[in-house]
């Protein structure tokens, strides 16, 4: 039978990129996907952005929504502290299973847990089930309509504390209306615009960065 295009990516990671070393991970899936076939990873360009909003933040506690094939995974958890944990929620198991071998293959595992399930049965469990407190970045990559709705769960759960930050892929495409309009006129949130492309295109896309005010 045919394979997945996540099985594709996984090979070309397997075949292309060095176990251990998760930049050359992240290169052979941004090749992969600029020149065989493109998938929705946040991609080389907002990855340098995503990149130094962690460096800057250097966060202990880190919750990704949306893992697919865990390329900003890889991304944010290379660059994460000693003892810092990383949790990535992904809702598909097929993808979670190529994820699983793209985070190991990167060597990346020690510091990232995946959990598979729905980000609105998962978000209000994060305390008692991971004994997390609050969270200090949230990457928000998931189905766009949940981006709303997951920020007022996660404000409800009362795991954002004063200074978190999200940082919200795919703002202008495919767009995620009803977030922009609500962090960009919350008082609860300071929120800036990084423009950029979408992944391996030359369309426009970009990041939204929102610190959470208490
Ligand atoms: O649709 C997009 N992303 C949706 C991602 C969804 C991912 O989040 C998981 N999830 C995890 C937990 C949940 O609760 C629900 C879903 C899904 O199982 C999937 O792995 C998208 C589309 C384009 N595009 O150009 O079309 C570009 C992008 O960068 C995108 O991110
Ligand atoms: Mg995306």
């Amino acid at each position: 039978t045919k394979s997945t295009r996540p099985q594709r990516l996984l090979k070309a990671v397997q075949k292309h990129s060095t176990r251990g070393d998760p930049q050359s991970v992240i290169s052979a899936i941004d090749h992969f996907c600029r020149h065989r076939e493109w998938a929705m990873n946040v991609g080389d360009e907002k990855g340098s952005i995503l990149d130094s909003v962690v460096s800057e933040l250097n966060p202990e506690k880190v919750l990704e929504l949306g893992t697919y094939c865990g390329y900003s995974t890889v991304r944010i958890a290379r660059l994460l502290p000693p003892g810092a944990r990383l949790i990535t929620l992904e809702f598909n198991a097929d993808y979670a299973a190529i994820a699983r071998q793209v985070i190991a293959w990167a060597g990346l595992e020690d510091k990232v847990q995946l959990v598979e399930g729905a980000s609105g049965d998962w978000i209000p469990r994060m305390k008692e089930h991971f004994g997390i407190e609050t969270f200090d970045f949230v990457f928000l990559d998931h189905w766009k309509d949940r981006y709303l709705p997951d920020t007022k769960l996660m404000e409800d759960c009362g795991l954002l504390r004063k200074g978190t930050v999200l940082l919200a892929d795919n703002v202008i495409c495919p767009g995620v209306p009803d977030y922009l309009e609500y962090v960009r006129n919350s008082l609860s949130y300071k929120s800036c615009y990084f423009k950029s492309h979408l992944e391996y295109t030359k369309a426009e896309d970009g990041l939204e960065k929102s610190v959470f005010l208490g």
